[in-house]
């Protein structure tokens, strides 16, 4: 679990965090959202602890983080996995190469162990095979799995990702965040993920913390979300069209369901249900005749 703690940061005489408060469980996805510019990236940079906040504290499972000792700082920092925007690979590296780095960077494993942990990451991923392929040779998506396989490969506690699905298409960006779900859940992992994508939040947003503005205006789940009655948050949300859409479907089913909830303890009271062993009264035969039964019930399917 990561508690951050009444963060606050300010560049020049812009204030780009104002006092954000907020506890990511284990086992989760959490999401930052917001709009570009709220502070998104410089809140899990602060958290990671590659900015320092002006003030305000960061707890990784009840260790302090900020401005502890060096050498707690470095224990800490070994339990996470990062994964860029853009993937970040090193492109004179191999895949292999790639995921092998943070192994030989933040472990004793020999060379054989090291092999062996990045043959697992890769395969974990759905990558077997393609140790030796160069970033250049393969596809976003594939460099979105290297980097998690990479983010991963020194058993990660704690997982960051800065917009996973960035520059994916819809199909792909889905099974990036399906996989990185899954890993978090496989592995206990605490993870946040930094992303302004509805698609994200309806599919894997656990915990969502909304920020605007520096501040963070709503935490909740991803059942919560659409229910919210903050403007902004709502501005947000129903910006895209897709979105508008499926909240007044959402809006008809619940007033339907209302109405037929309505309707039936009435006739219930009323003794207007048949009893069980009552035969069903017959249908009304249909004033258009069976062609026109049939054309209705293909028009449902
Ligand atoms: N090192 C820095 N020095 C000065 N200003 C910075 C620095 N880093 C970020 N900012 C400013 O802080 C603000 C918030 O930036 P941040 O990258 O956190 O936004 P974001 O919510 O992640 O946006 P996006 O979704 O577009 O990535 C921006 O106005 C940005 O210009």
């Amino acid at each position: 679990m990561i508690e951050i703690h009444n963060i606050h940061k300010t560049f020049g005489d812009k204030k780009v965090l104002d006092g954000v408060s907020g506890v990511f469980e284990t086992g989760k996805t959490n999401l930052l959202l917001g709009a570009s510019g709220t502070g998104k990236s410089v809140l899990l940079k602060c958290i990671v602890g590659l900015i320092k906040p002006d003030l305000g504290s960061v707890t990784f499972d009840g260790t302090y983080f900020t401005n502890n000792k060096l050498d707690i700082r470095q224990e800490i920092r070994r339990k996470i996995g990062m994964l860029f925007q853009g993937s970040a690979l090193f492109d004179s590296m191999t895949v292999e190469q790639n995921v092998e780095f943070p192994l030989k960077m933040l472990t004793d494993m020999n060379k054989d162990e090291r092999m062996e942990r990045v043959n697992f990451c890769l395969k974990r991923v759905g990558l077997e095979g393609a140790n030796k392929k160069m970033p250049s040779e393969i596809s976003g998506g594939m460099k979105k799995r290297v980097g998690i396989a990479r983010a991963i490969a020194p058993n990660c506690t704690y997982l960051f990702c800065d917009e996973p699905n960035s520059g994916l298409d819809p199909q792909t960006a889905l099974k990036i965040d399906e996989l990185i779900k899954e890993i978090t859940e496989e592995y206990n992992i605490t993870t946040i993920i930094v992303t302004h994508d509805m698609n994200s939040v309806i599919e894997i947003g656990d915990k969502i913390f909304f920020l605007y503005e520096g501040k963070k205006l709503w935490e909740g789940t991803r059942d919560e979300i659409m229910d919210t009655d903050i403007k902004e948050l709502n501005d947000f949300i129903f910006a895209n069209r897709l979105m508008r859409d499926a909240k007044k479907v959402e809006e008809e089913e619940r007033e339907e369901e209302e109405e037929r909830l309505h309707h039936q303890p009435a006739a219930q009271e009323n003794n207007m249900a048949p009893p069980a062993d009552t035969p069903n009264e017959p249908q009304p035969q249909n004033p258009e005749g069976p062609a026109a039964t049939t054309q209705t019930g293909q028009n449902q399917v």
